[in-house]
């Protein structure tokens, strides 16, 4: 388990974290999930020892009596590779720093090309590489000490979907294998996809962190989207029933009574001539839930 105790950052003036408390269970997949500056990665290094300067406590316990440093696998936001080198290279590099040597260090790097699907390629210098096979090199590298936690820092920003897709299904082989994982992203569609538990972290503050099932029963509120030509008539009526709001191309109701409103909508829509082009009844996702918490969005 990893347990998080009120931890706080400053770098000089600014307020990085503060008071972060979470606790994570073995096996558990959690997307750390805010905008650009929010801290997410601030809060990784801490956890991985990178950043040692701060306020609070981090504790692993791990199956075992296998040294701590071997436990963890960090995978840093900023590709951190030798281009000059093959792919296989750079995996003995890490390797060789978690003791590996001979033909376990072999066997060990067989084994990740083969699970980031570069072995066709391991000989190979990584400036001939993709972005996107960078990205899976990276993540290879940290997976070269069997890692029971993994910790992945926007693992997929920057890269092509066909690679992107490859990451996720390799955190969900990573999942059937009972690996504690801290994805932070700030695409909340792939945290949706892969992540059990999700933690909205914002200017530093842990906003909230529960399962997503959780959250969407906590936060559900039924809402109706629309769009439709002459949305000014519609939008004088439709008031009283709930609550409007611009939303990506045309309008959101929240309403406590999405079938009487829906009823009320059309009703407007007849009287007034109004032509919908779009009406359907929305289910909240991560994201709105992510705003009505915060006010921010998550891209901005
Ligand atoms: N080494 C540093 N020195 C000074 N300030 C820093 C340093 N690292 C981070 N910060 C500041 O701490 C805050 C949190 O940054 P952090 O990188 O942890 O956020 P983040 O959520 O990972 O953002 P992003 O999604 O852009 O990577 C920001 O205001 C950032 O400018």
């Amino acid at each position: 388990m990893l347990a998080i105790n009120n931890v706080s950052k400053h770098y000089g003036k600014i307020k990085a974290l503060h008071k972060i408390s979470l606790n994570l269970n073995k096996g558990t997949c959690l997307g750390l999930v805010g905008p650009n500056g929010a801290g997410k990665s601030t809060l990784l290094k801490i956890i991985v020892h990178i950043v040692q300067d701060y306020e609070g406590k981090v504790t692993f316990t791990s199956a075992a009596n296998t040294d701590q440093k071997r436990t963890i696998g960090y995978v840093p936001q900023d590709i951190c590779l030798e281009e000059n080198v093959s792919a296989l290279q750079n995996l003995y590099f890490f390797g060789r720093m978690y003791q590996l040597r001979g033909k376990a260090l072999q066997q060990q790097a067989e084994k990740v090309l083969h699970y980031i699907g570069l072995s066709a390629r391991k000989k190979d210098k990584v400036k001939t590489f993709s972005g996107g096979m960078k990205r899976r090199l990276n993540i290879g590298c940290a997976l070269m000490n069997e890692p029971q936690f993994i910790i992945m820092d926007e693992p997929t920003v920057g890269i092509d979907p066909q690679s992107r897709r490859y990451i996720l299904d390799m955190i969900q082989q990573m999942k059937t294998e009972n690996r504690t994982i801290i994805y932070s992203s700030h695409y909340i569609e792939e945290v949706n996809k892969i992540c059990d538990e999700v933690a909205f972290i914002d200017k530093g503050i842990l906003i909230e962190h529960d399962t997503i099932d959780k959250l969407i029963e906590k936060y559900a509120v039924p809402a109706l989207f629309f769009t439709c030509h002459h949305r000014e008539k519609l939008l004088e009526d439709i008031q009283v029933s709930g609550d409007v709001a611009p939303y990506k191309n045309g309008y959101k109701i929240t309403t406590a009574n999405p079938m009487l409103t829906m009823e009320e909508v059309l009703r407007v829509c007849r009287e007034k001539k109004v032509v919908l082009k779009q009406f359907e009844l929305t289910h909240p996702t991560l994201e709105d839930i992510f705003f009505k918490l915060t006010g921010t969005e998550l891209r901005a």
